[in-house]
């Protein structure tokens, strides 16, 4: 049984401006969608801004309602459960997002943004054995444990990255779900960031969904790849072989878009 399975996603949204702002026409942002994700093997979703990829993380979480299919996770569907069903299997279910610094409380030190996902998670820690538990989230992703006591914009981007990981890491999920995590950093410091992710993946034996439209970055971190456009799946296979033959000329395309290494 896979660790997650999408099976027929559709994710359409209103486009409203008739009259009286009723709804004219839809969105198909994620269209008849499926794919499997394996336990401990890492997954690609790859095609160019706007192709759904980021809906679908979405609603892998229920931060996005679907409009149809089924999201199952350890066999069971996630889509009609409640906020209190799925709250066990949103600590299991964490996101790494593209935009660290946006995405980490300026006013919060790394101390409390990394506290913060205990204290939701994991009641019966105290103050002491959160700041413990931090600490080795900081050396695992290779921050030293001084950075607890400071704030986002005192790191590099990179640095926020891993605060970012180490953040994602705290409640021991068990599927990472990646959405662009390199592409708002520099072409010198994605590599660093791409390794510590295979690192930790092998370390704790995590499941990942990894998300980018750069397909020399998605080949390089994914068994399988899903290759996205225009909401729909036109193409999937093991990572190797569908770069080496693809199938589709989308895929062909975003293949030509990889700059050649000199
Ligand atoms: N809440 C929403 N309401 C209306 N349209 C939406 C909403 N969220 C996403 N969309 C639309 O759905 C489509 C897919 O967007 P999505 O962000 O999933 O693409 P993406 O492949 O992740 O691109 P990017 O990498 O630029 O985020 C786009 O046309 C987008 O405008």
């Amino acid at each position: 049984m896979p660790l997650l399975s999408v099976q027929d996603l559709k994710i359409h949204f209103p486009v409203r401006g008739g009259w009286l702002g009723r709804a004219t026409d839809v969105i198909k942002a994620v269209d008849k969608v499926s794919f499997d994700v394996e336990e401990g093997c890492t997954v690609g979703l790859v095609g160019e801004s706007g192709s759904g990829k980021s809906t679908v993380a979405r609603a892998l979480l229920k931060l996005t309602p679907a409009t149809s299919g089924s999201v199952t996770y350890l066999g069971r569907d996630i889509l009609p459960m409640t906020e209190a069903e799925f709250r066990p299997l949103r600590k299991d279910m964490q996101m790494v997002f593209q935009d660290p610094i946006g995405s980490l409380n300026p006013r919060m030190t790394v101390e409390s943004i990394l506290g913060e996902p205990l204290e939701i998670h994991a009641k019966e820690m105290n103050r002491e054995a959160r700041r413990e538990v931090s600490a080795g989230l900081l050396k695992k992703v290779g921050l030293p444990e001084d950075a607890l006591h400071r704030y986002p914009h005192e790191f590099s981007g990179g640095q926020r990255q891993r605060i970012g990981i180490a953040r994602a890491l705290a409640v021991k999920p068990r599927f990472l779900i990646c959405d662009e995590p390199v592409s708002a950093l520099d072409v010198s410091v994605q590599a660093q960031i791409l390794n510590l992710l295979k690192d930790i993946q092998a370390e704790l034996d995590l499941t990942l969904l990894f998300i980018a439209h750069d397909l020399a970055v998605v080949r390089h971190m994914s068994d399988h790849i899903v290759v996205m456009h225009h909401g729909k799946v036109v193409e999937q296979g093991d990572a190797d072989e569908l770069c080496e033959n693809p199938r589709h000329d989308y895929t062909r395309k975003l293949l030509d878009a990889v700059p050649e290494l000199i």
